[in-house]
């Protein structure tokens, strides 16, 4: 056994990784970087880029299909889905070239290969063949897709999402569980690509929406185009042939069995942290085994043990995993000296269409936090203008605006252009704008950004008005 000695070890070379390792370096100390699996990041291999050429693809034929609306009839089209997947493979490994172009600008010395677990606070073994001696330990170890126990005994047709980026060509079928935001963005590409696609959903969420009118709408929207079965159970998967057989129950015990080439599990990710022998960390775990830290420091405690990305299950997006990692590996170098990082305005966007977008706080966390001092507008886009004109007229935009101060506090949108109006309104808010100082802002005509204005006005109204229920506040009432 091999034994090094290092100020920092990051565990993950992902991309909260390599951001947490750049900055520990840039912070003047000397790092390792540890890798069990391929490098090139799961955004690049399998995740964020993959997906979207998925997506373009499918977007390309839908335009197709949509075309005759407007008069335009582009004739026989033909989908080749060996074509498309040959596309999706060959953009993606230029994606990941370009990460590993990265890996090679990192000096050998830093760069190990093989599965990291603690075997004291400021100790990793590395496999069976180093032993790591850190003063300072980042965990990025990203997560990894969930498939129960009794779907895996189906065999290797019940897949994940890491699987169809390998496909050669189109399946015929596919099931797809889980209405979150993999299920929705692939189960639409695949059905727009000419696959038979049904999502089965357990209960009624829709992506990452939590407000029950923006829900509502996604559900009707999105339904409107996708078989989706909301308030259905997987019951059984079995092999049958080539094939196999998916056996549902609706809400009402109505039991329905299904043939399809393949079972797309997108029921969630969960974080990789189980195999890292936390407990000889001696860090505190929260109930799911996750270290509990401080996201403005990503410190786990007051050790010296930071983590970032994936791994820590606050916000499993790409941006997210870079903006920790660069603070984790900036504290990791100046610790104990540790100093809170840029946190932003949190920006999901799902890349179905409609897009779905939130941004700022949500509805749910609004319910919690500002009962009683939250106002709500709201716009439809079945009648905005220029969405009309598009043909994209479908959605819902919800804003939510503080009482008294009149700050913009947040959004849920499913509609035309969300990555756009998302991008918009996450500024507004983390530059900490009012409803009357966005309403000051130019718009033009005709965009669908004048949905956002009328959205926007709508809020200031019903800002103006009384707070629903006021909360007396017990420390001044006489007689309290
Ligand atoms: C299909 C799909 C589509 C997505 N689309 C988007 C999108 O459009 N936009 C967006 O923002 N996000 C998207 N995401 C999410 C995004 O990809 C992730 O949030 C991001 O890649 C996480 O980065 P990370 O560094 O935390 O993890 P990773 O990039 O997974 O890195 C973790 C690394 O740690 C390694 N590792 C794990 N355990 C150990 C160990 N014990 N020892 C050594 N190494 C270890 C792993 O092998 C891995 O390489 C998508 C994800 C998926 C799956
Ligand atoms: N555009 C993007 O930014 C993008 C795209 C893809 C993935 N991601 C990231 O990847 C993460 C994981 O995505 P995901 O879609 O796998 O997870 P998710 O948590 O978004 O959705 C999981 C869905 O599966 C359902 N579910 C859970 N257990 C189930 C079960 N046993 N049976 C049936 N349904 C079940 C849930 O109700 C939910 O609808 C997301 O949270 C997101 O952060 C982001």
């Amino acid at each position: 056994m091999k034994t090094i000695r290092t100020d920092v070890a990051v565990i993950g070379a992902g991309s909260a990784g390599l951001s947490a390792y750049r900055a520990a370096r840039a912070g003047g100390k000397r790092a390792v970087l540890i890798e069990s699996g391929p490098y090139g990041t799961t955004c690049a291999r399998v995740g964020c880029m993959p997906s979207k050429l998925l997506i373009a693809a499918a977007e390309a034929a839908h335009a197709l299909a949509a075309a005759p609306a407007f008069g335009v009839h582009p004739g026989q089209v033909r989908i080749d889905g060996e074509a498309v997947m040959a596309r999706v493979c060959s953009e993606r490994d230029r994606f990941v070239g370009f990460v590993l172009e990265g890996m090679e600008h990192i000096p050998e010395e830093d760069k190990l290969r093989g599965h990291a677990r603690f075997t004291g606070p400021r100790e990793l073994q590395v496999d069976e063949h180093t032993v790591v001696q850190a003063e300072r330990i980042v965990i990025a170890t990203g997560s990894s897709p969930m498939v129960p126990q009794e779907w895996q005994l189906a065999g290797p047709r019940v897949i994940t999402s890491d699987a169809v980026f390998d496909w050669t060509d189109l399946p015929r079928s596919v099931a797809v569980v889980g209405t979150g935001v993999i299920g929705l963005e692939l189960g639409q590409a695949l059905h727009r690509l000419g696959v038979r696609v049904a999502i089965y959903a357990r209960g009624g969420s829709v992506a990452q929406l939590g407000d029950p009118q923006v829900l509502a709408e996604a559900a009707r929207v999105l339904g409107a185009e996708l078989d989706i079965r909301f308030q259905t159970q997987v019951a059984h998967i079995q092999p049958d042939g080539e094939e196999l057989l998916l056996t549902s129950r609706d809400a009402a015990g109505q039991e329905r069995r299904e043939r399809y080439d393949y079972v797309l599990s997108a029921i969630g990710r969960k974080p990789n942290v189980h195999a890292l022998n936390l407990e000889l960390a001696q860090i505190a775990l929260d109930r799911r085994g996750i270290p509990l830290y401080d996201r403005h420091t990503m410190q786990c405690g007051s050790s010296a043990i930071f983590i970032a990305g994936d791994a820590d299950d606050e916000l499993p997006l790409l941006a997210e995993a870079a903006d920790q990692g660069k603070i984790a590996g900036a504290n990791a170098a100046r610790f104990p000296a540790v100093q809170p990082g840029l946190r932003r305005t949190p920006l999901t966007v799902a890349f179905c269409e409609p897009q779905i977008a939130t941004l700022g706080a949500g509805y749910q966390a609004l319910c919690a936090s500002h009962s009683g001092r939250f106002a709500v507008g709201m716009v439809s886009f079945s009648n905005q203008g220029r969405s009309r004109v598009m043909r994209q007229n479908h959605g819902m935009l919800r804003v939510y605006g503080e009482f008294g101060s009149g700050r913009f506090l947040g959004a849920e949108m499913i509609g035309p252009r969300a990555e756009h109006l998302g991008h918009l309104l996450s500024w507004a808010c983390q530059a900490g704008l009012t409803v009357d100082a966005m309403l000051d802002m130019p718009f033009y005509h005709p965009v669908v950004e004048e949905g956002v204005r009328t959205a926007l006005r709508d809020l200031a109204v019903q800002l103006a008005k009384e707070p629903p229920s006021p909360q007396p506040c017990p420390d001044c009432t006489p007689g309290t």
